[in-house]
């Protein structure tokens, strides 16, 4: 649905060249939901207007869609631009029209009769959950109304990509959570391929199924979201697992239960599927006579199931302790031991 071959984008400044986005390969399939995550600067925003062939790439290539948005321009590239939409971090919409007036904006620019325009919109209306709203204005919306307005003004053409450009940076979490959800709704009843830049870990986790990390213009890791939340490689996606594992305020806990007990092993366990709903501690205990501390504790789900994250601390024989570690091991249960005592 979406290749982006060997890219790279160089901007050319007063002080020199700056590469915004670097040997970037990537390919997004159709119908999934896709993360770029990366912090401020990494070229998440130069990546997403690659996409919607605002930029063309330095070099390399961009399809999308079956359309080589890198290379063409003028009618094509316009007629290519009407299947792939967008929503904004504060999104852009018209102040002085109607929630109605909004989503019909579109519709118009493409010619669509009036008569037809009115049935789209109540449709659009009822998706994204705005019934009874359809004549207030902007300014008399919350955040994530004014978002569900974006939402319901992008799908109006029936895109068959829809970009989010930090969608849910400016909302509160719970409204976060609402708008996440709403487009995993859309994603799943209608098919749509989503590309969305963040640089919350939260919103990878709650709704993509595949991710890309990047840092500094390159994508350093992608993977499937569970797979890259068990088993992050890239020192970066590490930290961004941590900000949604929980794990980085556990250091404290981890100090006072070494001040505490002194001995065994601190161990951090990360498990997937329906392995985090297993007695696996108890079965440790009575198989191999070993004491177990919990430190820490979480389970989450992702658009692909659950993942959970517990640190323990085992205390026993060493060769005891080593087959409870084994047999985590052997029924995949990731183990990486974080403090010997
Ligand atoms: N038009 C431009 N001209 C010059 N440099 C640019 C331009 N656009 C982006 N850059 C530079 O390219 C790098 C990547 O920027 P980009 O905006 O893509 O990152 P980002 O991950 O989206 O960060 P942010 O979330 O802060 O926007 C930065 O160093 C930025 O200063």
């Amino acid at each position: 649905m979406i290749e982006l071959k060997d890219i790279s984008k160089i901007y050319k400044t007063k002080n020199g060249e700056i590469a915004a986005v670097k040997n970037v390969n990537l390919t997004v399939h159709k119908g999934e939901i896709f993360g770029i995550i990366g912090y401020s600067g990494a070229g998440k925003s130069t990546m997403i207007r690659l996409l919607n062939g605002l930029e063309k790439p330095t070099s390399g290539s961009v399809i999308v869609n079956g359309q080589p948005i890198s290379s063409i321009s003028g009618n094509k590239l316009r007629q290519a631009r009407q299947k792939i939409s967008m929503i904004f971090q504060h999104f852009n919409l018209l102040w002085s029209r109607t929630v109605a007036e909004n989503i019909a904006f579109p519709l118009e620019i493409a010619g669509v009769p009036a008569a037809e325009r009115k049935v789209r919109v109540k449709e659009l209306i009822d998706l994204v959950g705005l019934s009874g709203r359809e004549n207030a204005y902007p300014s008399q919306l919350s955040g994530g109304q004014k978002q569900r307005v974006g939402i319901a003004r992008a799908l109006a053409n029936n895109p068959e990509v829809l970009l989010c450009d930090e969608a849910t940076s400016a909302l509160d979490p719970e409204t976060t959570d609402s708008i996440l959800e709403l487009l995993l709704d859309i994603n799943k009843r209608l098919g749509l391929t989503i590309v969305l830049i963040t640089h919350e870990m939260h919103v990878i986790r709650k709704i993509c199924h595949r991710v890309a990390v990047m840092e500094a213009g390159q994508v350093v890791e992608t993977g499937d979201v569970l797979q890259v939340f068990q088993q992050p490689q890239a020192d970066i996606t590490k930290n961004f697992v941590m900000q949604v594992s929980g794990t980085k305020d556990s250091k404290d806990s981890i100090e006072q239960i070494l001040a505490n007990y002194p001995t065994g092993k601190i161990v951090k366990l990360t498990f997937i599927g329906n392995k985090t709903e297993q007695p696996i501690i108890s079965q440790l205990i009575k198989q191999f006579n070993v004491e177990v501390n919990i430190v820490h504790g979480n389970i989450s789900q992702t658009a692909s199931g659950p993942y959970g994250t517990l640190i323990v601390q085992i205390l026993g024989e060493d060769s005891n302790v080593q087959k409870a570690l084994n047999l985590l091991n052997s029924i995949e249960i990731q183990t990486e031991v974080i403090e010997h005592a």
